[in-house]
C-alpha cells in the first residue's frame, strides 16, 4: 500500500472529484460515513457521550458530517466549533447548515472557555487534518491542551490535529494525543515513526473510494506492507519436491557464552522452510547445537584459537555449489580477527553471487574501521538487519529525528546497493531503488534479547529457498512480526521470549 504525501493526497482527491465524477461535498460524506462505520463498532451507542471538536476547514467539515450521522443512531452528542480564524471552507459551511437543522452547535471563540469532561466521554478530534500549515498557537493550542488533559479517549479524524503528515514537528509543538486515529484511505508517513507514537495512538485506515488508477500511477517512495500484499509472496511447496529444492543454508553464528544466539537463529531458520542448514561455529558449541537442534549440521571452526569465532576456512571448494544462502552475525563477538573472517566470507559470497543476510556482531565488526572501509566488502543486494544503534554504528553518526533517520537509511541503501531492515516498531526496509517499505506486524513484546537472531534465521531460510532479497526481507520481517503477535496472544507481551516467536512461526 502506498504512503502518499499531502499534496499527492490532495491530487487524488481532486482527480476522484473530476473523474468519478463526484461532488467534493459527497466525497466528504463518504469519508465521514466511513469514519462513522468504524466509530459505531468501537464506541457503542449508549455507552458513551460524544464530544466533537471541529475546526473550520474540511477536517472540521468531516466532524460536522460525522455529528449529523451519529445523531440518528442515538448517540448523546455535543458539537463544538473552534473559531480560530475568519476563513471557513465551503464544505464546512454546507455541513454546518445541514447539521444545525438537527442539533445546535456550540462556539468556542476565546481561551477562557470551559468544557467539563466526564468518565463516559469520548472526544472526536476534527480540528485540523492534512491541511495543517504551521504549529498550533493561540486558541487552537489552548483547545488541544485542554483536550489532552481531559483523560478521556480521543479519536482523531484523518490525523491528530497539530501533527504534520509528512514532516517533523518541533519538539515543543502542541499536538492531539489520540487514542485512535481513523485515517482516510492512505496511511500517512507520520504514523510510521516512533517519535509520533504518543500522538497517533492505534491507527486505522478506512476506504473512501479515491480513484485507484490515480493512486496506481503515483511513484511512491514509501510503502506500508499490508498482510494481504505480503502473504501473496509466499511460494507454495510443490508436491514433487525434495530437501534440495528448498536450499542449503549456511549460518555463521555463536561464540563462547553466546551459543544461544546461534541456536535461536538456526531453529528459526529450520522452522521457515529451508531444506538443509549447516551451522558454522566454534568447536565447543558442537555438542550444544547437536543436542538442541539435531536437524542442523555442524561445521566447526579450527580449534586452537581459544573460543573466539575465527574462521580461515572459507574457500571456493567448501562454499560454491554447496550453499544457496549465507547468514552471518548473531553472537559472533567483535574482534579484529573475527572481522577478517567476516570480510573473507563476504568477498567469497560476492564472487559466487551467494545472497547474504548480515546481522548483529557481523555489522559491528564491519563498522570497526574509522573510515568504514569494510563496508565495501558487503556483496550488493545483501540484507542487513541492524537495530538503530547498530545502524548508527554503520553510519558513524546519529540523527536528529525520525525523518532524518529515514533520509540516512535511504542514502545508505542506495549508495551501498544493499537492503537495510532497520528494526523497531514498523521495521523500515530500505531498498537499493530508494524506496522504503514499512512492516505492519509485530509488537513491543518482541523488544527482547534473541528476537533479532530469530529474524536473521528466518530471512536466511527464505534466501536459501530462492526468494529474491527484496521478497525475503519483506516476507521475513512480516512473518517474524506475525509470529511475535501470536506469541503475545498466547503468552502476553511481558512474558513472551524469543523462543516463543519461533514456536509461533507459521506460513
Ligand atoms: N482526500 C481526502 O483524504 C479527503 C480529505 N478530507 C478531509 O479534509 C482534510 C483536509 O482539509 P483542509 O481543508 O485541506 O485542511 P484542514 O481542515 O486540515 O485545515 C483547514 C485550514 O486551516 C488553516 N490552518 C492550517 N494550519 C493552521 C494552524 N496551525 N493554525 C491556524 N490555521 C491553520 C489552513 O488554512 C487550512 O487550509 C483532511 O484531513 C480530511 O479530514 C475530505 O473530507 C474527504 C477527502
Ligand atoms: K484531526
Amino acid at each position: 500500500m502506498k504512503i502518499l504525501f499531502v499534496n499527492e493526497i490532495r491530487e487524488a482527491d481532486a482527480y476522484t472529484i473530476l473523474h468519478e465524477p463526484i461532488d467534493s461535498i459527497d466525497l466528504m460524506e463518504r469519508a465521514s460515513s466511513a469514519f462513522v462505520s468504524w466509530f459505531k463498532e468501537n464506541y457503542l451507542v449508549g455507552n458513551y457521550k460524544v464530544k466533537i471538536f471541529c475546526g473550520l476547514g474540511d477536517n472540521g467539515g468531516d466532524g460536522l458530517a460525522i455529528a449529523r450521522m451519529l445523531h440518528p443512531l442515538g448517540y448523546d452528542l455535543e458539537v463544538f466549533v473552534v473559531k480560530f480564524s475568519k476563513k471557513i471552507s465551503e464544505n464546512f459551511d454546507q455541513n454546518l447548515y445541514r447539521l444545525e437543522k438537527q442539533i445546535p452547535v456550540k462556539i468556542i471563540d476565546n481561551e477562557s472557555f470551559i468544557v467539563n469532561f466526564e468518565k463516559k466521554d469520548v472526544i472526536i478530534d476534527a480540528l485540523l487534518g492534512s491541511g495543517l500549515s504551521r504549529s498550533l498557537e493561540g486558541l487552537l493550542k489552548s483547545v488541544v491542551e485542554k483536550l489532552n488533559e481531559s483523560e478521556v479517549p480521543i479519536i482523531s479524524v484523518d490525523i491528530p490535529s497539530g501533527l504534520f503528515a509528512n514532516k517533523s514537528n518541533n519538539l515543543s509543538d502542541t499536538i492531539i494525543k489520540a487514542t485512535h486515529t481513523v485515517s482516510f484511505q492512505i496511511p500517512k508517513l507520520a504514523f510510521m515513526l516512533p517519535q509520533n507514537a504518543e500522538f497517533v495512538g492505534d491507527w486505522h485506515i478506512v476506504d473512501i473510494g479515491l480513484n485507484e488508477d490515480f493512486i496506481e500511477k503515483v511513484t511512491a517512495k514509501f510503502f506500508y506492507s499490508t498482510p494481504l500484499e505480503v502473504e501473496k509472496l509466499i511460494k507454495p511447496r510443490k508436491k514433487f519436491s525434495h530437501k534440495g529444492t528448498f536450499g542449503h543454508a549456511l549460518l555463521v553464528s555463536g561464540s563462547y557464552g553466546m551459543m544461544g544466539a546461534a541456536i535461536l537463529s538456526a531453529r528459526a531458520c529450520m522452522r521457515s522452510g529451508v531444506g538443509k542448514l549447516t551451522v558454522h561455529s566454534i568447536p565447543s558449541g558442537l555438542a550444544i547445537m547437536q543436542m538442541l537442534l539435531p536437524e542442523a549440521m555442524y561445521w566447526e571452526t579450527a580449534s586452537g584459537e581459544s573460543d573466539l569465532f575465527i574462521s580461515t576456512q572459507y574457500n571456493i571448494e567448501n562454499i560454491a555449489n554447496k550453499f544457496q544462502a549465507v547468514g552471518i552475525g548473531p553472537g559472533l563477538g567483535v574482534n579484529i580477527k573475527i572481522k577478517e573472517s567476516i570480510e573473507q566470507l563476504c568477498e567469497l559470497c560476492a564472487e559466487l553471487s551467494i545472497p547474504m543476510v548480515i546481522d548483529a556482531d557481523a555489522l559491528n565488526n564491519l563498522s570497526m574501521d574509522e573510515n568504514r572501509e569494510s563496508l565495501s566488502k558487503i556483496p550488493k543486494n545483501s540484507i542487513l538487519t541492524p537495530h538503530p544503534k547498530e545502524f548508527q554504528n554503520l553510519l558513524n553518526k546519529s540523527w536528529k529525528d525520525d525523518y532524518e533517520k529515514l533520509e540516512l537509511l535511504t542514502q545508505f541503501a542506495v549508495n551501498q546497493g544493499v537492503i537495510v531492515c532497520l528494526k523497531g516498531a514498523n521495521t523500515a526496509i530500505a531498498l537499493p531503488d530508494g524506496t522504503i517499505h514499512f512492516n505492519s506486524s509485530g509488537n513491543a513484546g518482541m523488544a527482547k534479547a534473541g528476537s533479532g537472531d530469530v529474524l536473521t534465521g528466518m530471512i536466511l531460510a527464505l534466501l536459501a529457498q530462492g526468494y529474491s532479497p527484496k521478497e525475503a526481507a519483506i516476507l521475513g520481517v512480516y512473518q517474524h512480526g506475525l509470529a511475535g503477535d501470536k506469541a503475545a496472544q498466547n503468552r502476553g507481551m511481558n512474558n513472551m521470549i524469543a523462543s516463543d516467536i519461533i514456536e509461533n512461526i507459521r506460513f
